[in-house]
């Protein structure tokens, strides 16, 4: 990605102070997402060490992860699966509970959205502590897919989440990053 896309892909990211509480610092997408080339260049850049190579599944995490894997899933040409919050899905689950900044929550996926060994990309818009995309991996594996990478358009690297699916074996692509909270 050239310095100038990006700074433009940067600069199309609205930041709500404040929201949705005192001291977070919201990184609000749907700029981008209103952008028409900003969000095309987004998708292309997210899925670009991936053109050519076979993906079975894309793996949507709730709610602003279906707008982006749906996207990508469409330039991939793989199928889409939404992990979504409990209680969401219609069919029989499979569950992970995660962590969240305070207690947890527990996410889930129709048990045969993924058969075993296929290859999937995990998205969602941001990663910050990684608790959300550290348990849909979780889920993944546990239905014996092949996590071949997780995108997210926003790094929050000061808290960690990132790194902390680097070392669970798992490539990760962001655009761009945002320091604090
Ligand atoms: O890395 P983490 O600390 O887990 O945080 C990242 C998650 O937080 C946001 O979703 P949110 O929980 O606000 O849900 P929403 O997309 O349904 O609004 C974001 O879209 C990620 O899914
Ligand atoms: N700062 C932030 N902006 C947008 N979504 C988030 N999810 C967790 N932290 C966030």
């Amino acid at each position: 990605m050239t310095p100038e896309l990006a700074h433009d892909l940067k600069a199309s990211v609205r930041t709500i102070p404040d929201y949705p509480k005192p001291g977070i610092m919201f990184r609000d997408i749907t700029t981008l997402l209103g952008d028409p080339r900003a969000f095309r260049r987004a998708v292309d850049e997210l899925v670009h060490p991936w053109a050519g190579s076979k993906i079975d599944k894309v793996a949507g995490i709730e709610a602003r992860g279906f707008i982006i894997g749906g996207a990508i899933a469409h330039q991939v040409s793989s199928g889409f699966v939404p992990i979504r919050k409990k209680g969401k899905l219609p069919h029989a689950c499979v569950s992970m509970s995660y962590a969240l900044e305070y207690g947890t929550d527990i996410i889930e996926m129709h048990v045969d959205a993924i058969a075993p060994g296929e290859r999937v990309i995990l998205v969602d818009d941001l990663i910050a502590t990684g608790g959300t995309a550290e348990g849909a991996i979780k889920l993944l594996r546990q239905t014996g897919a092949e996590v071949v990478a997780a995108c997210f358009i926003i790094d929050l690297p000061d808290l960690g989440g990132a790194a902390k699916l680097r070392g669970m074996g798992v490539p990760v692509r962001t655009l761009m990053e945002f320091g604090g909270h």
